[in-house]
């Protein structure tokens, strides 16, 4: 089910309002990763309230940051989450909020979790590898991962794409390939989101200026109140 009326984004635009944001609109990108990593942990709240303990999948770019953020703020709602990075960090923003998440008392796995232990510990994973830069196939290193993400009988959240997915043309390439129970699209829904069909479908990134909404043809729902995030399925 997708709404009638919002754009949904092919790569090239998804990247080039991202980096709109971050010119002309003078936004920080530590602005905007807090903005969305706090509307993952804000739909997560809404969709899965009884979930305890979760695994969030790290992987080395901003969607990797979306995921830091996103534990830092699963801890304070109460939630018990739990870090696999699976390729070293780099960029010194990733090292200060996956540091930010250690004074939070958030534990980063050293090994991959395999499939038996994330079903039997987890009661939900966030995806958080692979977000609107992702160019299929995924690279040997992420394998391993990867593979346990899709057989797992936990349920799954991605965050922006599903990751594996083509940001446009969906899951249609692999002959194994993840199937979320939940995605949160940040400012906009790729077009890989027409594939997804599970339980909950969310929007956030509540952050985009009037300007680049009329530009991109956006046609964003109105958000409620406070909130940060909107079921749109
Ligand atoms: N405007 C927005 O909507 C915002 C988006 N943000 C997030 O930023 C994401 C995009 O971030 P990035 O552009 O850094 O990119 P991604 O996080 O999508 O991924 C880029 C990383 O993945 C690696 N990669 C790409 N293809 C791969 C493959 N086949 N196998 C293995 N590794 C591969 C790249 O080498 C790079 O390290 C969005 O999806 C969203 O989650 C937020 O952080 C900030 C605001
Ligand atoms: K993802």
């Amino acid at each position: 089910m997708t709404s009638p009326t919002i754009r949904y984004l092919g790569q090239k635009d998804a990247i080039q309002l991202d980096e709109e944001l971050m010119g002309e609109c003078g936004y920080k990108l530590e602005q905007l990763m807090e903005l969305a990593g706090l509307s993952c942990a804000s739909s997560i709240l809404e969709a899965f309230p009884q979930a305890k303990k979760i695994l969030i999948v790290v992987g080395p770019g901003n969607n990797g940051g979306d995921g830091l953020v996103c534990a830092r703020h699963l801890k304070l709602f109460g939630y018990e989450p739990e870090i696999f990075i699976p390729k070293a960090l780099q960029k010194d923003l990733y090292l200060a909020l996956a540091n930010q998440c250690s004074t939070f008392e958030i534990p980063i796995l050293s090994l991959t979790p395999q499939l038996e232990e994330i079903n039997q510990n987890y009661h939900l994973i966030v995806d958080a590898l692979f977000g609107f830069s992702f160019k299929p196939p995924v690279r040997p290193e992420f394998s391993a991962i990867m593979t346990n993400m899709i057989n797992s009988t936990t349920p799954c959240c991605s965050i922006d794409i599903p990751s594996g997915w083509d940001v446009e043309k969906g899951p249609t390439e692999l002959s194994q390939y993840l199937k979320p129970k939940m995605l949160i699209s940040l400012t906009a829904p790729k077009l890989c989101a027409k594939f997804f069909n599970g339980e909950f479908h969310y929007l956030g990134g509540r952050f985009v200026p009037p300007k680049i909404e009329k530009k991109y043809d956006l046609n964003l729902p109105q958000y409620l109140h406070t909130t940060c995030c909107y079921r749109l399925s």
